[in-house]
């Protein structure tokens, strides 16, 4: 790959069309050679020729600002510090990021699955399976986010397809560890304005868990990614663009060649209100991430590392740890012995 020497643009993040993997193979070849840049030196790109139509996002965004206009106490009635499973309702104070308060609000949603609670010497991370918890009289919410968990994953495969295939890999390395048990989760979330304390985190830096995350967000902004020059740069809205990113699996995967990116949300001002639905692309919970084979490997520099943040290639592992850190409420009353002493 060979990179030209110009300064990289901050303004905006790289543009992919996903639809131009159709388009023969001189436009996928183009496609592949953006994606390799975006992956490897953005960890971050503005996603479209995805296929998903306006009708389908106005279905889940309809549902969603529904839910969010309910009476506290309906959503409260769903609260995930009700569920062992981190399935939920987190009001507005309740999640943490990088040990301090996140001021947004946010229904937790997974895969619909029953419980499985992990026996005597079984992997903790079974905790993270279980039903979702539904808000009565809103049944289009859970057709709608299921529908978008469904219709994402097929989009985030294809993706992924591509971008191992841009890499040199084989396109189908990591099929096994998804499949029907892949562990997909998906976020409605709310950022309700300015907590006025002046640190306006929306929700703190941080990566994602997983493979990869599409997330649809509006047209107010304030979803920062950090870039090649260390400083946090805006995002700005793209219409019916996903703004994708790399989570610590692929970096994990392909030590470090591709990197997960730090990224954040500063609260909007006073009390302009943010809407947002992050997916979130993961494996299986039992999933072991394997090296992946390709003509890259040797000039990995190796994973990060931030005792502060271990990277774990056991993908339910790499999530636990996650949500013990967001949840300390959830974390508290049900996984007291998972919490290391302080
Ligand atoms: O709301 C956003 O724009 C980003 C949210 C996010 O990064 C996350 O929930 O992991
Ligand atoms: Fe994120």
């Amino acid at each position: 790959m060979t990179h030209l020497a110009t300064a990289p643009s901050y303004d905006q993040l790289p543009l992919i069309d996903l639809s131009a993997a159709d388009r023969g193979p001189q436009a996928r070849a183009l496609l592949h050679a953006q994606l390799h840049s975006a992956a490897h030196d953005v960890g971050f790109f503005q996603l479209v020729g995805h296929g998903v139509s306006g009708e389908e996002t106005e279905r889940l965004v309809g549902a969603m600002r529904a839910f969010f206009r309910l009476p506290e106490a309906e959503r409260l009635a769903i609260d995930n510090v009700n569920s062992p499973h981190f399935r939920g309702y987190t009001r507005t104070g309740d999640e943490r990021t990088g040990g301090r308060q996140d001021w947004r609000d946010q229904l937790d949603i997974g895969a619909e699955r029953a419980a499985r609670v992990p026996g005597p010497g079984e992997p903790s991370y079974w905790w993270l399976q279980g039903p979702n918890q539904w808000p009565g009289g809103l049944p289009e919410l859970r057709e709608a986010a299921l529908a978008w968990i469904d219709r994402l994953s097929g989009v985030a495969e294809r993706l992924l397809r591509e971008l191992l295939t841009s890499i040199g890999a084989e396109p189908g390395f990591y099929d096994s560890v998804f499949g029907e048990h892949a562990h997909p989760h998906l976020k409605l979330v709310r950022y309700p304005g300015s907590p006025g304390d002046g640190a306006g985190q929306g929700v703190g830096a941080h990566k994602d868990y997983g493979f990869l995350t599409l997330l649809l967000q509006d047209q107010v902004g304030g979803l920062q990614v950090q870039r090649e020059d260390g400083v946090f740069h805006d995002v700005p809205p793209v219409e019916g663009a996903f703004v994708v990113n790399l989570g610590e699996l692929l970096e994990v995967a392909t030590n470090g060649y591709l990197v997960a990116t730090n990224h954040r949300v500063v609260s909007p001002p006073g009390a302009v209100e943010r809407f947002s639905v992050p997916f979130f692309y993961n494996p299986r919970l039992d999933a072991r991430v394997e090296p992946l084979v390709f003509p890259y490997a040797s000039a990995a520099p190796g994973v990060t590392d931030d005792p502060g943040n271990p990277l774990f290639a056991e993908y339910g592992f790499n999530e636990l740890k996650g949500k013990l850190r967001a949840h300390p409420l959830v974390a508290e009353r049900h996984h007291a012995e998972l919490l290391s002493p302080a």
